[in-house]
């Protein structure tokens, strides 16, 4: 069974755990706490794979972005972004978090495809008083190179479903990639090692 571990980002009351909530139950709950740090687990099957999923709802961060969190960003394998299409601040908050995201990653694991993460443009139930245009938030997610979806975790249970599934196809995938990797340097060592004792030996007989 693969693990997944997903973690939500993004700045306070952008609905990141109305859009978690609406994922795994398919419902809309009005309000949460929002003073904890959550750790959700769900097990579900992906083209035919059976997962196991972890997802971390971190409890409010501040407006200055100076949120995240050096644990998600280096224990998940994937990140939701969320920000609300309704709040400017939000979506500066959201290029600010990509942002963090890439440097972050760029710094640990150099050379490496980019983890996946999906930028999430949410109450869009409330587009009369929208402040963020759907093409900026498409913009900013190919700046990113990341998948990009506008949901209302009131109204929609099915864009919200698609999202999440596509973010952790992506991650198999990156976890996959990962291990290939990790099993190719890990052969390449082994033939320089065997080379070095074998063939030195090879030469004195
Ligand atoms: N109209 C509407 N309201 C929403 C939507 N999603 C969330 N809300 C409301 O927005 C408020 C904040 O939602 P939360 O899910 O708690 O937001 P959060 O990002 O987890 O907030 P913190 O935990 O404080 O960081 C709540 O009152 C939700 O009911 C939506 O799609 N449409």
């Amino acid at each position: 069974m693969n693990d997944i571990k997903l973690a939500l980002l993004g700045s306070q009351g952008a609905g990141k755990s109305a859009v978690l909530v609406r994922f795994l139950t398919r419902r809309f709950i009005g309000e949460y706490a929002s003073d904890t740090n959550s750790l959700y687990h769900k097990r579900l099957s992906i083209d035919g794979r059976q997962l196991n999923l972890e997802v971390f709802d971190p409890c409010s961060q501040s407006s200055e972005a100076r949120c995240i969190l050096e644990e998600p960003v280096d224990w998940a394998d994937g990140f939701v972004v969320v920000y609300n299409i309704n709040d400017r601040t939000s979506f500066t908050d959201a290029k600010d978090i990509l942002r963090q995201i890439r440097e972050d990653r760029v710094d640990h694991c150099k050379g490496e495809m980019e983890v996946p993460v999906c930028l999430v443009g949410n109450k869009q139930d409330l587009c009369h008083a929208r402040q963020v245009l759907e093409d900026e938030g498409r913009g900013l997610a190919q700046e990113n190179h990341c998948y990009f979806q506008e949901v209302s975790a009131a109204e929609s249970y099915q864009d919200i479903a698609n999202l999440f599934t596509q973010l952790i196809r992506q991650v198999m995938e990156h976890l996959k990639y990962r291990a290939d990797r990790r099993r190719y340097s890990g052969s390449k060592s082994m033939a320089k090692l065997i080379n070095n004792v074998f063939g030195k030996r090879r030469k004195s007989v």
